[in-house]
């Protein structure tokens, strides 16, 4: 038997980044709105099991990585006791920080009087969704406005069945309470080389095995090649253009991989402890029940309208974040949550917000992050460019900093400028602050100020942030040379 406990102006499934955002959004804006999430904790895939727990621990490892560099501290004069690590203890108060996090959605929430309910929503029809809880039906929701904010999961691999003890996801491996000794991970995408970041920086031996001949597909080739590199120095093992193929424990529960080598044809064995598989993420509709209303998962990727955020079948309801086309980031997630509550408010179409470049950062130390067009994307849209590249050895900031043990490949800033018109079009930078020298990048990207417009700007000094003036100034120097290192 099941009721209609309350009609609101707007329901927003799932409560992660987006659906968060979308929520205090609406209830600010003095709509009446609920929120449902299947998970007990709030915060999604963001807080629970993605970005929170792997930048918790890829900050602990990295510490606890150069507490084991004791040398490094003795050449300042500091005298350290050797580190000794206990994941359980580590594992306890990520769990810890997570639920604390929870809870500061939940109280936030609760501030701007949205209702929250616990359990899996599903279509009832296009304006009612009811809420199963414990598997026992009951809640029926009706609203005006459905925004869809039920996030990712992972793909899974034929061959390769992940039982959560040796074959892993994501999720499971960031909540692992040892340190296996072989870790190997399937696929070398972002996810992948923060999750091998971890436990490489732990003391497991890590294998990457990527079946495409280059790690991080959207990276600029020569960023890719440094941050292989730069990895491997620090001992992790790469096997590319290499397929698995399937994945089989022993009596000596030892995992059997078999892999192809893409280029011999030839297969061969590996043997780790645990096999992470992270060859990508794939939007989560199934508990929605979509097709009760006539829905199907295409209709989420070809036909959600790009100003309003709405479907073209039903424009009341509003998908956004991870179950849309596009990057799986926060930062987009909250964007369309602003989207789609500026839709309902103005009753149709809103002035969209730049999302054509959006930051991307690899948190392994130090830090890889980019924003704008590729080297490779230049040349193949025929867009004349030049380069200016400032390494950060040569900045006074960077050298009063602790050194890092770490430095196989040099830390830099390279900046991509238009021939035509000088336009910051890309920028690429190694270093360990890397994320926090990335805003200013992306507001020139994103704002299409010229090299000139940055070399006006003042940067204090000492700071990280000169370089990339001065990669600036490199790349406007060969600008005013156009035979020196342009590429039609
Ligand atoms: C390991 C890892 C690291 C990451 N690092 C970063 C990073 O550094 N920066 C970044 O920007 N992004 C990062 N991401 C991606 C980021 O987590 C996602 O892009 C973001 O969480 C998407 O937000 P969302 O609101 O769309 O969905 P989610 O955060 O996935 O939230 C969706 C919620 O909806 C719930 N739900 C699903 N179906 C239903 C239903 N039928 N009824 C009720 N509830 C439902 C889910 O249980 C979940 O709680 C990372 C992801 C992973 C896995």
């Amino acid at each position: 038997m099941t009721d209609i406990v309350a009609v609101y102006d707007v329901l927003v499934v799932g409560c992660g980044p987006g659906g968060f955002a979308a929520a205090t959004q609406s209830s600010q804006a003095g709509l009446h709105t609920a929120c449902v999430d299947q998970r007990a904790s709030l915060g999604g895939t963001y807080l629970v099991d993605g970005a929170v727990a792997s930048k918790t621990l890829l900050d602990e490892s990295y510490f606890y990585r150069l507490l084991q560099q004791r040398e490094l501290f003795e050449q300042r004069g500091v005298r350290l006791p050797p580190a000794r690590l206990n994941m359980q203890v580590a594992q306890a108060a990520l769990k810890q920080n997570i639920e604390r996090l929870g809870k500061v959605y939940k109280s936030e929430l609760s501030k701007y009087n949205v209702t929250v309910y616990n359990g899996t929503a599903a279509f009832k029809t296009p304006h009612r969704v009811e809420i199963v809880q414990h598997g026992e039906s009951g809640l029926i929701v009706e609203a005006k406005y459905i925004i869809v904010a039920t996030g990712s999961t992972i793909i899974q691999c034929p061959g390769v069945a992940i039982d959560e003890a040796m074959v892993v996801s994501s999720s499971k491996a960031l909540s692992l309470d040892y340190v296996p000794p072989r870790f190997s991970i399937m696929g070398g995408g972002t996810i992948g080389l923060e999750i091998a970041c971890i436990f490489n920086n732990f003391g497991s031996r890590v294998t990457i095995i990527e079946s495409q001949s280059e790690i991080c597909q959207n990276m600029d080739a020569e960023l890719a090649s440094a941050t292989k590199r730069l990895l491997q120095s620090q001992g992790i093992v790469f096997l590319l253009d290499t397929r698995v193929q399937c994945a089989e424990r022993d009596a000596a529960a030892q995992l059997n991989v078999t892999l192809l080598d893409k280029r011999s044809k030839k297969n061969f064995a590996h043997q780790c402890d645990v096999l992470m598989v992270s060859i990508g993420r794939r939007p989560l509709l199934e508990h929605l029940n979509i097709s009760m209303i006539g829905l199907s998962e295409q209709d989420f990727v070809e036909n959600v309208d790009e100003q309003t955020q709405s479907l073209s079948k039903f424009p009341h309801i509003k998908p956004i974040g991870d179950v849309t086309l596009g990057p799986m980031l926060a930062l987009k997630a909250e964007q369309q949550a602003s989207r789609a509550i500026q839709s309902i408010l103005s009753a149709g179409s809103v002035e969209t917000s730049n999302f054509n470049f959006p930051p991307n950062v690899l948190y392994c130390q130090p830090q890889v992050a980019w924003v704008g067009y590729t080297e490779q994307q230049l040349v193949s849209s025929h867009i004349p460019y030049q380069t200016g590249k400032a390494f950060f050895s040569q900045n006074i900031r960077y050298n009063t900093l602790m050194p890092q043990k770490d430095t196989a490949v040099p830390g830099f800033i390279k900046v991509l400028v238009g021939s035509r018109d000088l336009k910051i079009l890309g920028v690429h930078i190694i270093n360990s602050d890397a994320n926090e020298l990335l805003p200013q990048a992306s507001m020139a990207v994103s704002l299409g100020l010229t090299a000139h417009d940055v070399c006006k700007v003042a940067f204090p000094h000492p700071s990280l942030s000169e370089s990339f003036k001065q990669a600036t100034q490199f790349a406007m120097a060969t600008a005013a040379l156009p035979s020196i290192n342009v590429r039609e």
